[in-house]
């Protein structure tokens, strides 16, 4: 025996009556025993009680409105039976509307709707919808009947949500099923008292009637027929990498439906649960779907934790005084007094301090609350003993459930790291000791953000996202966006990471896309969907968006991008960034960024700053946290002038070498910039915040290698034009190089604190001697690397190298997110 159950949906219009039908046949042609249970139509139930509130209100439109709901089951009628043998049902309906009618007339007349009343108006919506579907059964040629559940569940007169008297309904099931072998066609949710009064199960009641009839009957299976695929790991609305869970427990599927999970009504399990019957929920509109298997055993052993549940609103209360440490009673009273009120309470948590107790309840509730409880409490309050009792709106809990938890460990730090590295602030939480669940109480303004960010932590196999936001796409912005889309299939594949391009600017346009820019056509979309540029809108927008996972990365030079960082950092947001405006500044700049970065566990990394791609500031990094002290630094940091001094000779022009660097492009967007020594202060300035040397811009000393006529003009094409005027003084520099042996080499030197830049000429002999084309090369002397110091040498400057690096940031950050 097996009994299905289909709701509201399912039976909601003719097509989908069919899809039912198909099902119904489908088991019937395997020989299978089955009963079925039905819902009303999709949304009559509500229609009625809205009905029976206007008649109540004496608003006589509710007749039009019935007339509506009339023809809604009629329709259905013809759209499901052949016309010659519609009459008896169009009959048998037309009676139970008559019914109908006469009930909301004296409602009507009398103004008054009982609880009781009320069960019996709703108990329509499943007694026409199970009458037409057993005719349309009939009608096929199958042996089904009508049954009424109220003349088999007995209940208790408790009006709207009545208790089931299991002794009798079983008893009553078994001799009427043992009287008939016609398919039962039985109306859901409803049932009634002993003297024959109807009663209702409770909202979702359906599902109960089919794990009463499934348990009465020891049936093989309950399949509970929905309009989803089953049950899912979080709210496919709110997460959309949400999957189907295979198989959960009754336990985990009571917890996930306690949590707004709205695919089964818990107390429908228990029946289910007590006689060990497998439930499965399935999906009338996929049939072929597998659905979810809720069984005792939950073995879906593959992640820590089963799903994931929220509930959008709610408000959580606080009470606090130090007059509540070690005072025995004040929650008992706290709770009776909640209780007496009908406060429903969702979520408790106190700290073994004792100092404080907060609990979440619906928000309609939180003001009744705060007088109930000032009331409760008065004296307390007066005596000092309890300060206050605070409400905060606007929360939202968030449950992750799964019978997994008891066995790991590990998986709270999961949870709290992952909400910790998105900024997003625990109010309270609580975990039960049966460790099915832990909640979290997080600001409303978070919850999409959580749940995704913890649906992408826990559910691994799932593609989780990156969110980029990258502004500039000139050569490396440009570079990296070629990069990442040609490693975006291996991404997606091997580390189920998707880099989603979420914002992009340039100078004229921007735009922000969060279900992601394609990487294809970035500069179409750009032009053709993007707005005029400002920064700071961009900025705000991003921070609104409050997508998970979100980086910021500048690729420009830009100086007015980089007062955005400390906001962005602050909102929890990552920086990467080649750009070195940032940290070049003043040292209280450069420092609260990194002290924004700590505090908010997000990420800025900077390693392009310095030799592009190359390991510089990383294998810093790694030094000094192990403990490592630096005695010196001397390094060549300019690609640029690097690949001048490499190329420079007497068959060609020294401007035009500058021109060469320009278009490999190795120089700054201004190449005076370069060749000025100002990018290489920049860059020795870096290294030396990063020893740990307080240091300002302008303690480093340069020693100009151009002459003034160059260093002093005004555009860039007029710097070109100096250059080549200047050929001569360049040619004698070299040719002073050469007398001596040696080549020429622009040289940053850190020691005593003290940075130095100056063109020197260095021979053979000198490490600094053998570089080719671009070669940046520096050299650590530290107190583990004394004898010999260690070198990272490689291509410093250019596209390729330096959006690798950015591109490495990138990568870092999303394994230091998980
Ligand atoms: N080229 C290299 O080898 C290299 C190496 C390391 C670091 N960097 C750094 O990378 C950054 C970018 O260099 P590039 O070579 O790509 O320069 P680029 O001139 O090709 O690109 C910079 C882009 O940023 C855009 N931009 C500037 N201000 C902007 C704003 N306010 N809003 C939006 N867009 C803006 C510009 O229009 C341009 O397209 C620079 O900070 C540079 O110092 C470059
Ligand atoms: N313009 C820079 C780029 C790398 O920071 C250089 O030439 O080294
Ligand atoms: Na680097």
């Amino acid at each position: 025996m097996k009994v299905l159950k289909f709701g509201g949906t399912s039976v909601g219009s003719v097509e989908s009556i069919k899809q039912v039908i198909g099902i119904l046949e489908t088991n019937i042609a395997q020989g299978q025993r089955v009963a079925v249970v039905f819902s009303a139509m999709g949304g009559a139930t509500n229609r009625l009680i809205e009905i029976a509130r206007m008649a109540t209100a004496g608003n006589q439109e509710y007749f039009e409105l019935l007339k509506a709901v009339e023809e809604r089951h009629f329709a259905t009628i013809r759209g499901l039976i052949n016309v010659k043998q519609q009459s008896s049902t169009f009959a048998n309906v037309k009676g139970l509307f008559n019914e109908l009618e006469d009930i909301l007339r004296g409602v009507s007349l009398i103004r008054e709707l009982t609880a009781r009343t009320l069960d019996l108006i709703m108990s329509f919506g499943e007694r026409l919808s199970t009458t037409i579907i057993a005719e349309v059964l009939k009608n096929k040629g199958v042996n089904a009947e009508y049954c009424d559940a109220r003349k088999l569940i007995r209940t208790n007169a408790t009006f709207g949500m009545a208790d089931v008297d299991f002794d009798v309904t079983n008893r009553q099931i078994l001799e009427h099923f043992a009287k008939t072998s016609a398919l039962q066609c039985i109306t859901g949710f409803i049932a009634s008292t002993a003297d024959g009064i109807t009663t209702t199960l409770g909202r979702g009641g359906s599902d109960y009637t089919g794990s009463i009839f499934g348990s009465a009957l020891d049936a093989d299976v309950i399949e509970i027929w929905t309009d989803v695929d089953g049950m899912m790991t979080a709210d496919p609305r709110k997460v959309p990498n949400a999957f189907t869970i295979p198989a959960i427990s009754y336990a985990e599927a009571m917890e996930l439906s306690h949590f707004g999970a709205k695919v089964i009504y818990p107390p429908s399990l228990q029946p289910a649960f007590a006689k060990n019957i497998p439930l499965k929920v399935l999906n009338t509109f996929n049939t072929s779907f597998e659905g979810t298997l809720v069984s005792r055993s939950a073995n879906h052993k593959e992640y820590a934790i089963t799903g994931i549940s929220s509930i959008d609103d709610m408000a959580l209360v606080n009470i606090q005084g130090s007059g509540m440490i070690g005072v025995a009673g004040i929650s008992a009273r706290l709770f009776s007094t909640l209780s007496e009120n009908n406060i429903s309470v969702i979520l408790i948590s106190q700290a073994s301090s004792e100092h404080s107790i907060c609990f979440t309840i619906d928000p309609r509730n939180a003001e009744r609350a705060r007088e109930v409880l000032e009331k409760a409490f008065e004296a307390e309050m007066q005596s000092g003993d309890i300060d206050s009792i605070s409400i905060e709106k606007n929360v939202s809990i968030i449950a992750i459930v799964g019978e997994g938890m008891r066995k790991s460990s590990g998986v709270s730090g999961k949870l709290f790291s992952v909400l910790g590295k998105n900024g997003i602030n625990i109010i309270a939480t609580a975990q039960g000791s049966s460790e099915l669940n832990i909640s979290v109480v997080i600001s409303k303004n978070d919850l999409s953000k959580a749940l995704n960010a913890i649906h992408g932590v826990f559910f691994l196999s799932e593609t989780r996202s990156l969110n980029l936001f990258i502004v500039g796409v000139g050569l490396i912005g440009s570079t990296l966006l070629e990069q990442i889309r040609s490693q975006s299939s291996f991404l997606s594949d091997e580390k189920f990471l998707k880099l989603n391009i979420a914002g992009l600017s340039n100078t004229r346009k921007m735009l922000l896309e969060p279900g992601g820019i394609p990487y294809n056509r970035w500069r179409d979309e750009l032009d053709e969907q993007g707005v005029k540029t400002s920064i700071p809108a961009f900025v705000q927008r991003i921070i609104e968006l409050n997508l998970p996972n979100s980086v910021f990365v500048d690729c420009t030079s830009d100086k007015d991008i980089v007062k955005h960082y400390e906001t962005l950092l602050d909102a929890s947001i990552s920086v990467v960034t080649p750009n070195k405006v940032a940290n070049s500044g003043r040292y209280s700049e450069y420092q609260r960024l990194q002290r924004t970065a700590l505090q908010r566990g997000v990420k800025f990394l900077y390693e392009t700053n310095v030799g592009a791609g190359l390991p510089i500031i990383n294998t810093i990094q790694g030094l000094m946290a192990s403990g490592d002290k630096f005695i010196k630094i001397e390094a060549i940091l300019s690609g640029t002038l690097s690949y001048i001094f490499n190329t420079f000779g007497p068959h060609v022009s020294f401007a035009n070498v500058v021109r060469e660097a320009k278009a490999m492009g190795y120089t700054e967007p201004d190449p005076r910039d370069d060749l000025s020594g100002t990018d290489v202060a920049r860059k020795i300035l870096i290294l030396a915040r990063e020893v740990g040397v307080p240091m300002e811009p302008e303690e480093v000393k340069i020693a100009q290698l151009l002459p003034d006529n160059c260093l002093h003009a005004p555009t860039v094409e007029n710097f070109f034009a100096e250059l080549e005027s200047s050929n001569d003084f360049f040619e004698n520099l070299l040719q002073e190089a050469q007398a001596q042996q040696g080549v020429l080499r622009y040289i940053a030197t850190l020691e005593n604190n003290q940075a130095t830049v100056q063109l020197r000429v260095v021979n053979a002999k000198h490490p600094f001697y053998n570089l080719s084309g671009s070669d940046n090369i520096v050299s650590f002397t530290t107190e583990r690397y004394k004898d010999r110091p260690l070198v990272v040498k490689g291509p410093g400057a250019g596209a390729e190298v330096t959006a690798s690096g950015v591109f490495a940031d990138i990568m870092s950050i999303s394994s230091y997110l998980g």
